[in-house]
């Protein structure tokens, strides 16, 4: 296992990069501790499988460098860096039973018998795969098949790291659902370092100690998914993690406080003081999870941090409401557990200080 640390690190496709948009990944240096679980989470084009190829080696990067252990690895092929991957797709050998599949690796590397076995068996029985182990792979499942790949990359206990390219995209969704919790336990349990690519926050934040979150070829923010739900860095974090995503509406600011659609918000003094003199679009942003209503006329104590709207929608998802609201030209979500009233009624909307945070062109600063 071993610390990852890229530094100074970008890349660019096409030769002689100017602006920020050419660069398929953007400058930036971070560091990944030896038997960490992390996840690159962000939309298609951001940038993740091209960083994922910079760290195994099918990709150099145009700057910078990438460190294992402190050895400098940039310019070594993928061979050469002591990594496993596991892709989207199955990469097993058909003729051969499954045994013999896990094993590979293992006997590739000149393991004694009697240790493969005993590895193989622990390996399968945290994928279980125990009761396929004599059978020829040709006749399994594509998902068989996949979890195969997965042990397969999780076999050795002396690699670098293992990558792990969106692997679950062809498991059928309810073998997902208990992969996903499979995969962090055997994390748990066997202490590899993984990196994880993915586009669905719920595979990053079920499988993840760490989740960087990138778009358009940044990263915006690496953290916990309780830091990335309750204390989003980034307009795009907030807006990406969460279902639906955070509220985010454009405000100005006014004497002592923020206007939001023409009315005014009152702020912290912290968060006063932050913004005082900021330059740029400013941004308040409340999860739906947090926004609260009352009855138009009504904000009780809280009233100050309260705004008028009206009621656009209310479902009914079982566990919660989920209600819409239009504000000036803008829509607000809330998650509620009980709400007096329908679409067209006016209300007030509250956002909790506490739970209000502030952008300035797109980065948090209160
Ligand atoms: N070999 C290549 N040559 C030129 N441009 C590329 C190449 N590979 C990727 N790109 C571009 O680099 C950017 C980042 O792509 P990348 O595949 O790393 O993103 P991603 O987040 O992994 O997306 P996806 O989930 O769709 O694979 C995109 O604009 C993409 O078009």
């Amino acid at each position: 296992m071993a610390r990852i640390e890229l530094v100074d690190l970008a890349h660019a496709y096409k030769p002689n990069p100017a602006a920020p948009a050419d660069y398929a990944l953007r400058p930036m240096s971070m560091e990944w501790r030896d038997g960490g679980a992390y996840a690159l989470l962000g939309p298609s084009g951001c940038g993740k499988t091209t960083l994922l190829n910079i760290i195994s080696g099918l990709v150099k990067p145009s700057h910078g460098k990438v460190l294992f252990d402190g050895k400098d690895v940039t310019q070594l092929p993928t061979e050469a860096r002591n990594i496993a991957q596991v892709f989207q797709f199955p990469v097993i050998y058909d003729t051969m039973t499954v045994h013999d599949n896990l094993a590979f690796p293992l006997r590739n590397r000149g393991w004694k018998e009697s240790e493969v076995k005993k590895r193989v068996q622990q390996v399968a029985q945290m994928l279980e795969l125990t009761g396929d182990l004599k059978l020829r792979a040709s006749g399994l499942s594509v998902d068989a098949k996949q979890k195969i790949s997965l042990g397969r990359g999780l076999v050795r206990p002396d690699v670098a790291a293992v990558l792990f390219d969106e692997p679950l995209t062809v498991i059928d969704p309810h073998l997902k659902w208990l992969l996903r919790r499979k995969l962090k336990e055997i994390h748990h349990e066997l202490k590899l370092s993984l990196i994880y690519v993915t586009h669905d926050q719920v595979e990053a934040l079920t499988f993840a100690d760490q989740v960087v979150v990138m778009t358009q070829g940044e990263v915006v923010q690496t953290g916990s998914a309780q830091a990335l739900f309750e204390e989003p860095e980034h307009t795009f974090v907030g807006y990406f993690i969460g279902n639906p995503g955070m509220n985010l509406l454009d405000c100005t600011l006014d004497d002592g406080g923020v206007r939001v659609a023409g009315q005014p918000l009152a702020v912290s003094a912290a968060a006063r003081a932050a913004l005082s003199g900021a330059q740029g679009k400013i941004t308040v942003g409340v999860r739906p999870e947090f926004v609260e209503c009352v009855k138009a006329g009504e904000g009780g104590e809280g009233g100050d941090h309260c705004l008028d709207a009206t009621v656009t929608a209310v479902r009914n998802m079982g566990t919660h409401y989920l209600a819409e609201f239009q504000l000036g030209g803008a829509t607000v979500a809330a998650k509620l557990r009980a709400i007096d009233a329908a679409p067209g009624d006016a209300v007030r909307l509250r956002f909790p200080p506490q739970r209000t945070l502030f952008y300035v062109n797109d980065k948090r600063v209160a």
